[in-house]
């Protein structure tokens, strides 16, 4: 997948091949977000072109409500990561500045097209508003856009459990809900990415080494013990592992102020200090806790183990 960022978009001129774009901000990826990049994924199949996003940065809050800007779910790398999993070729990133925001919805339409000129059809939410005061919509796109060649693709709004699946309702549940909760409306586990970081070296002299990873994110998740699927970047999904990991400040050992995913390996260990790892959150088995000693934790996280095993024998496929 090849990223261009605002003012890099010129060499898209040069392109000789048909564009299917999807738009929208896609914090989170989930379910909904899924479907309108399948649809630009699906259209350049048919025609064997290529697909990509075009997404904003920062996200429009920024600007409207810089003292309050709408904390996202995923750091730009994990939302790139995922981009470059779902199998899209172009990932354009337009820098949302004041004069950018003072687009009328009409200017907006002609602006995409002069920034991709083989665009061959845009796949948008039936929700999807853009340009100054959001007065744009999807049938105006098809207005603007059907004497050019360029095919519209309007999304039906997925729903599930009766509530519209939406970033602001994942955003609302991740600080405190299970995470298989969260999965359930992103489509697939929430992510993170860390460099492995030395820690304190104690997690070995109980018998339990971890991976020690950086978690940064707007929002995160609640504090706690998780059935994790880890793997290095760039390697395949095929090769990850699954893990137990401490999501936490560490109160027995430490009492840090700074969140650490901590995985231990529940197979051959494929990561080390400096590596960037993808974890995979799968399940949430148990809060953090204090434990009076060392022991009582190495008893409890043999029990963690324990649990995350039975779960894997009986989820085998
Ligand atoms: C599965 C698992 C569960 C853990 N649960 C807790 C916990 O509830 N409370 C706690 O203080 N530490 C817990 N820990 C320990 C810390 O996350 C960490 O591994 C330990 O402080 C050693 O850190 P080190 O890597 O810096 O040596 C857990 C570790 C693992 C692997
Ligand atoms: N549930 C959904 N079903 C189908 N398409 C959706 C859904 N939610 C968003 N979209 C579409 O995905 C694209 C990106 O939308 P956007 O980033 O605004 O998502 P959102 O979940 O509505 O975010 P927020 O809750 O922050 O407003 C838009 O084209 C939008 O119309």
């Amino acid at each position: 997948m090849k990223t261009l960022r605002t003012p890099e978009f010129s060499e898209l001129r040069s392109l000789k091949r048909p564009v299917h774009l999807a738009i929208g901000m896609f914090d989170g990826l989930h379910i909904g977000h899924q479907a309108v990049i399948h649809s630009a994924i699906q259209a350049a199949e048919l025609d064997g072109s290529l697909c990509g996003i075009l997404t904003f940065d920062p996200h429009p809050s920024h600007l409207f409500r810089p003292d309050s800007p709408t904390p996202q779910i995923y750091p730009p790398e994990v939302k790139e990561e995922l981009l470059r999993e779902m199998g899209l070729d172009l990932c354009l990133i337009q820098k949302f500045t004041a004069e950018f925001a003072g687009h009328t919805a009409e200017k907006f339409v002609s602006w995409i097209r002069e920034i991709v000129p083989s665009l061959a059809s845009v796949s948008v939410g039936e929700n999807f508003r853009f340009g100054k005061g959001r007065t744009g919509a999807p049938s105006l796109l098809v207005d603007k856009l059907k004497n050019c060649g360029v095919s519209v693709f309007s999304c039906e709004r997925i729903h599930l459990d009766g509530d519209p699946i939406s970033s602001t309702r994942i955003r609302g549940i991740l600080p405190d809900r299970p995470i298989e909760e969260v999965n359930h409306l992103l489509g697939r586990p929430y992510h993170s990415i860390g460099t492995v970081q030395e820690g304190k070296r104690l997690g070995r002299t109980i018998g339990f080494p971890t991976l020690n990873l950086p978690v940064e994110a707007d929002i995160l998740p609640q504090f706690g013990v998780y059935l994790v699927r880890y793997r290095l970047r760039n390697s395949p999904r095929s090769e990850s592992r699954f893990g137990i990991a401490n999501f936490g400040l560490r109160p027995t050992m430490e009492n840090s102020t700074v969140p650490r995913l901590e995985i231990h390996s529940l197979e051959e260990c494929s990561a080390d200090y400096g590596d960037d790892v993808v974890s995979e959150w799968i399940r949430f088995i148990r809060p953090e806790r204090k434990f009076a000693d060392l022991d009582e934790l190495k008893d409890v996280i043999q029990s963690d183990c324990e649990t995350a095993l039975r779960w894997i024998e009986s989820n085998r496929s």
